[in-house]
């Protein structure tokens, strides 16, 4: 069956499975609160959880006050984390729990990390809170200093390594390195998880036992997206919840897990059951993602100056994980489903590029451009781009020359939305038939469309995109403009263009940062709120029902010459360009990514304003075949158009295709490296 392949499984593509606990606390009863631990951790292996990490003095209860130095608890304490180390062998799941704990004369407030049916490591808490509503150094002995280079400490008759300097790592899962800090110790200006970040951890784990007030939940959320952030990696926190001592406080169990400072997953708060909240990391990606941005090394050999942590290993759980990816997965990377992020992102995109012109012009002293108008999306978007600039620096539209240029395929429909555009716009509009020159051109290099044949090779479709940019070009002279470039990223990343002599060629292009699934919902967004005008809003919504066409072949049998129909949908290709470039990831994972975001059209987001005729899905086999030809166009036939780009503003995060910017690559390479791969890990059903 197709879905037993390994492929299928989130462990092949580099995930680690985490899950924060969130279980019943029974105050002062290690037995009760361990019976509880038992039964989340084989939960949790059921679920092919890798990594499982419960609150603060879980087992004790955080809110216990004096009680937590009596020596019946703590005895007791010390032998339930003597049973629950064999359940960690018997599940998979390595299990990091809370537990006060002794050495010598010193109590600490401690994380046990559980695995392979033993004790891999204990860390001491080194942040003490001891302000308002804290009293811990009443109890418990800072551990900033405990190195387990010092000595094992003797937890339930076991030795295990002892210090704030363990990260813990499984050799059998690349990339599956975690490191644990307790509660207030991500409240410091400098978490200890900073350096076990900085010395390889790509996971850091908080248990917590952090009382709830109105507002706090959102302050712990932004500490935890940031420290995600900040050290590149995913932060898992587990508070204590319901059972906790409401004798001066409440607890809200908040549990929450983010990763390079999105969030992935929020569980349940206030609930009465003990229950988990589970999300898929990609320790891969930020290994890439530490990779690329060289500032993570750097720090780390500033910061750590030869401060050694000790790595524990383990061996994570075999079994691949079953059934779907857990994690929120966009289908359109470039398209937030949310509206209001949604809404940001275009107003960010139409103001860069906006801003990218308006600079352009100033620096130029310039009044004029001439643009090419041909009713498709990249030229309408291109030319609101110019109108609003144009606004904005006081500048009368009429500077704005139109130049609707039909061919030989320039259908009625296109033409005439090219020239409501230019009227509703108020610019100066003209037509130049291109047909007779093209003709000439034809017949001059002896085309065998000139003798009257049905040939409509690539000469054919490139005399026409040559022409028009000529006469643009010829057009700017004689006006004193500049010619406004109107490709966009995606055509950019497939090559989708005429190289030089035609539309890959202009002195300024404003769209060459906006991926194509993005452009529909800039125009639509520049429509919604009348930004250039009210006139122009019906013609706008005419031209977002547009199919995409370079119109550049006679339509057959009725049916037009379409884009997507030779280079693949741009849903997928701009999927696949988001994941290639921002992280570098594997086609293989490309592909399985790909699969999970579409291959079912009724489960999770679409961005607001999706028509339902849109929502359709793709299946494994659609998007191996696509993204093979993607490959290729991308890292093997398009970078030699790329290398010679005119300027234009960067707008996306998943970065832009400048050589003088986010992508510089040989223009003579080839696809195979990428193209085996994909062919060698990824099925055909
Ligand atoms: N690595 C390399 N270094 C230097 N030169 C290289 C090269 N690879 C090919 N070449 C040369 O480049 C030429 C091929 O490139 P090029 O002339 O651009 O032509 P080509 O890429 O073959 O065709 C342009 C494509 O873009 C499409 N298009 C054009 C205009 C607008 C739109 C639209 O809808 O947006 C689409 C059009 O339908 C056509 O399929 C050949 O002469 C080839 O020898
Ligand atoms: N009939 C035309 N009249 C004037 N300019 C044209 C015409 N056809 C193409 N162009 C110019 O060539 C550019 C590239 O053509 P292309 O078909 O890729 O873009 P588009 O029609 O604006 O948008 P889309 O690719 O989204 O359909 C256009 O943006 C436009 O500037
Ligand atoms: N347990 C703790 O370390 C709690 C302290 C933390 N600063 C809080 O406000 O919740």
């Amino acid at each position: 069956m197709a879905d037993t392949h390994p492929f299928h499984s989130p462990t092949t593509h580099g995930f680690v499975r985490v899950a924060a606990a969130t279980p019943v606390v029974h105050t002062a009863d290690p037995v009760a609160n361990a019976d509880e631990h038992i039964a989340l951790i084989r939960q949790a292996g059921e679920q092919g959880v890798d990594l499982l990490v419960f609150p603060e003095l879980s087992l004790s209860a955080y809110a216990i006050d004096d009680l937590v130095m009596q020596g019946a608890l703590l005895d007791e304490v010390e032998r339930q984390i003597g049973r629950l180390a064999p359940v960690t062998a018997e599940t998979g799941v390595v299990a990091v729990i809370g537990a006060p704990l002794r050495r010598e004369d010193r109590l600490y407030n401690c994380a046990v990390v559980l695995g392979n049916g033993r004790i891999l490591g204990v860390l001491p808490k080194t942040y003490l809170p001891n302000y308002r509503e804290y009293y811990e150094k009443r109890w418990f002995s800072a551990g900033g200093d405990v190195s387990s280079r010092d000595g094992d400490l003797t937890v339930a008759g076991e030795e295990a390594p002892f210090g704030v300097d363990l990260v813990f790592e499984a050799p059998n899962r690349p990339g599956f390195v975690f490191g644990v800090e307790i509660c207030e110790d991500y409240w410091a200006p400098l978490p200890p998880s900073t350096r076990q970040a900085l010395s390889g951890a790509r996971i850091l784990l908080n248990l917590s036992a952090s009382n709830i007030v109105i507002g706090k939940a959102d302050e712990r959320a932004l500490l935890c997206a940031s420290q995600s952030a900040r050290a590149m990696a995913a932060y898992v926190f587990a508070a204590s919840g319901w059972g906790e001592s409401t004798t001066d406080l409440a607890w809200d169990g908040q549990a929450t897990i983010h990763e390079l400072g999105a969030r992935l997953a929020d569980g349940e708060r206030f609930a009465l059951e003990s229950h988990l909240t589970v999300a898929d990391i990609d320790v891969e990606r930020i290994g890439l993602d530490r990779l690329r941005n060289g500032t993570f090394a750097d720090c780390a050999r500033d910061e750590l100056d030869g401060y050694l942590f000790e790595r524990v290993l383990f061996d994570a759980r075999e079994t691949p994980a079953a059934g779907d990816l857990i994690r929120p997965l966009d289908r359109f990377p470039f398209v937030p489903d949310d509206e209001k992020r949604l809404d940001q992102d275009c107003y960010e995109a139409f103001n860069i590029q906006v801003q990218g012109l308006m600079r352009r012009l100033k620096a130029t002293n310039g009044e004029r451009i001439v643009i090419g108008v041909s009713g498709g999306l990249d030229s309408t978007h291109a030319l609101l781009v110019a109108c609003r600039a144009f606004d904005r620096l006081g500048l009368p539209r009429t500077g704005i020359l139109g130049y609707t240029m039909p061919g030989f395929a320039t259908s009625e429909g296109t033409k005439s939305n090219a020239w409501a555009l230019m009227k509703a716009l108020g610019i100066t509009g003209a037509e130049i038939d291109i047909r007779p020159a093209a003709e000439a051109l034809l017949q001059g290099i002896g085309h065998p469309y000139a003798r009257g044949e049905a040939v409509y090779d690539i000469t054919f479709e490139n005399v026409q995109a040559g022409l028009r940019t000529d006469y643009l070009f010829r057009l700017a002279n004689q006006n004193g403009a500049f010619v406004l470039g109107t490709g966009d990223l995606s055509e950019l990343a497939l090559g989708w263009a005429t190289y030089g002599v035609g539309d890959h060629m202009s002195h300024y292009s404003v769209n060459g940062g906006v991926a194509k699934t993005l452009m529909r919902h800039l125009i639509r967004w520049v429509a919604d709120r009348a930004v250039v005008g009210e006139d122009v809003v019906p013609i706008l919504r005419g031209i977002l029902g547009t199919e995409i066409s370079p119109e550049l072949v006679p339509a057959k049998d009725g049916k037009i010459q379409s884009t997507e129909g030779t280079v693949g949908p741009y849903a997928l290709n701009d999927f696949f360009l988001f994941y290639v470039t921002r992280f570098g990831l594997k086609p293989s994972k490309v592909a399985y990514l790909a699969h999970q975001a579409w291959k079912d059209a009724g489960v999770g987001f679409w961005p607001a304003g999706t028509p339902d005729a849109e929502k359709i899905e793709y299946d494994l086999a659609t998007i191996k075949h696509w993204l093979r030809k993607f490959l290729v166009r991308f890292f093997q036939t398009s970078q030699f158009k790329r290398s010679a780009l005119p300027n234009g503003p960067k707008v996306v995060t998943g970065g832009s295709l400048s050589p003088r910017g986010d992508w510089r690559a040989p223009s003579d390479s080839t696809a195979r490296v990428w193209l085996d791969e994909l062919e060698a890990n990824v099925p055909d059903a």
